[in-house]
């Protein structure tokens, strides 16, 4: 019998490396995990934290500590890292200059060591982040994922639920797109109440609910990072789950829809740019973009949202290698 060990690696193991490291034990999604961080003392005490908790845990995992390079034998590497991760004004953009650093001393690192696996990038400013990965790993853009805008539309589906009465998120489909960040938007016009578009289904529902206040809702769900952040200093466990389900999707081949940042190549009209778009997710990593038809309206604010991530991806070169994106 062939023996498929799924290796799964975490640069950056903070707050949401944690997480996810912790999802990833609990789900049973990995026989081995590889965690790495500039401070490798803190990194090998985390690995051993973890390593006393697997026989209560449903997994046999076996939990490493490991320089950078160590991470290139992995099927999937779950990007954690940051400079900081505090946000004083309250933009994820504040946080570019720092991780983009990092991006730049680590990838070209991982490609040296042979990394051929998935990257699925959670580090913000995400889209960006993500670009500078595709721009500098030299991975097919199918193996190159940011998280995106998947966390706000787990947020987006959570306010649709409540204000209709607590139906199952899960029975609800609905995405943020654009950019992990405040341009981002809700595709209203793709709504659906299993199955039932949201139109249809208000209208079925009129004497119940009346009709939802969108831009509340929207503007709730955007914001809502901040105002867990104000609160306890960060957001981890949103992402660390939502990070362990991206590497569960892809080694299970589980061909998922889900909202993820991708490198876009004229898909929604937008080229050289990462944006927040449905996807289809499995072994290959993207294994296909789904082009919802938006309203004119979102159109043209998902076009707003991947100039200002294209900008800042631009920008980015430009500083660094004096030159634009291609
Ligand atoms: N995309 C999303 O939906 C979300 C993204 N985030 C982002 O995730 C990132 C991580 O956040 P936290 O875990 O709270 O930060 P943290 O500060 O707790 O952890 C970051 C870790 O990265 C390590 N690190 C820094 N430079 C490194 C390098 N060159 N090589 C290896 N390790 C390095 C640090 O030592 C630290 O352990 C941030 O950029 C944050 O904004 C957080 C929540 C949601
Ligand atoms: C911090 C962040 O990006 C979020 O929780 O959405």
């Amino acid at each position: 019998m062939s023996e498929t060990v799924r290796k799964v690696g975490i640069v950056g193991i903070g707050n949401v490396g944690k997480a996810a490291a912790s999802a990833i034990l609990h789900e049973n999604i990995a026989d081995e995990l590889y965690i790495s961080d500039i401070d490798s003392e803190r990194a090998k005490g985390e690995a051993w934290d973890f390593a006393d908790s697997i026989e209560v845990t449903p997994s046999r995992t076996r939990v490493f500590e490991v320089p950078l390079e160590g991470l290139a034998q992995c099927d999937v590497i779950l990007v954690s890292v940051t400079e900081r991760s505090q946000i004083p004004q309250g933009s994820r953009l504040e946080l570019l200059k720092g991780t983009a650093a990092i991006a730049y001393d680590i990838v070209p690192k991982l490609r040296e060591a042979g990394f051929k696996g998935i990257y699925v990038i959670a580090t913000n400013p995400c889209d960006i982040i993500t670009y500078l990965f595709y721009h500098l790993s030299g991975l097919p853009k199918n193996q190159v994922i940011g998280t995106g805008t998947a966390l706000d539309s787990m947020r987006l589906r959570r306010q649709i639920s409540e204000a209709l009465g607590g139906i199952d998120p899960r029975s609800i489909s609905a995405y943020m797109v654009g950019e992990h960040g405040d341009s981002q938007i809700a595709a209203w016009s793709h709504v659906r109440i299993g199955g039932q578009s949201l139109d249809e289904y208000e209208a079925e529902n009129s004497d119940r609910f009346g009709k939802l206040d969108r831009d509340k809702i929207e503007d709730t769900a955007r914001h809502f990072g901040w105002e867990i952040h104000k609160r306890k200093g960060n957001t981890q466990f949103g992402i660390g789950n939502q990070l362990a389900f991206f590497a569960k999707s892809i080694l299970n081949d589980a061909r998922n829809v889900t909202p993820a940042s991708v490198i876009l190549e004229g898909e929604y009209g937008q080229k050289d740019v990462a944006a927040g778009v449905p996807i289809v997710l499995g072994r290959d990593g993207v294994k296909e973009i789904l082009h919802f038809h938006l309203s004119g309206k979102e159109q043209e604010s998902f076009n707003a949202s991947a100039e200002l991530i294209k900008g800042y991806i631009d920008q980015t070169l430009a500083e660094r290698e004096g030159t634009a994106a291609q």
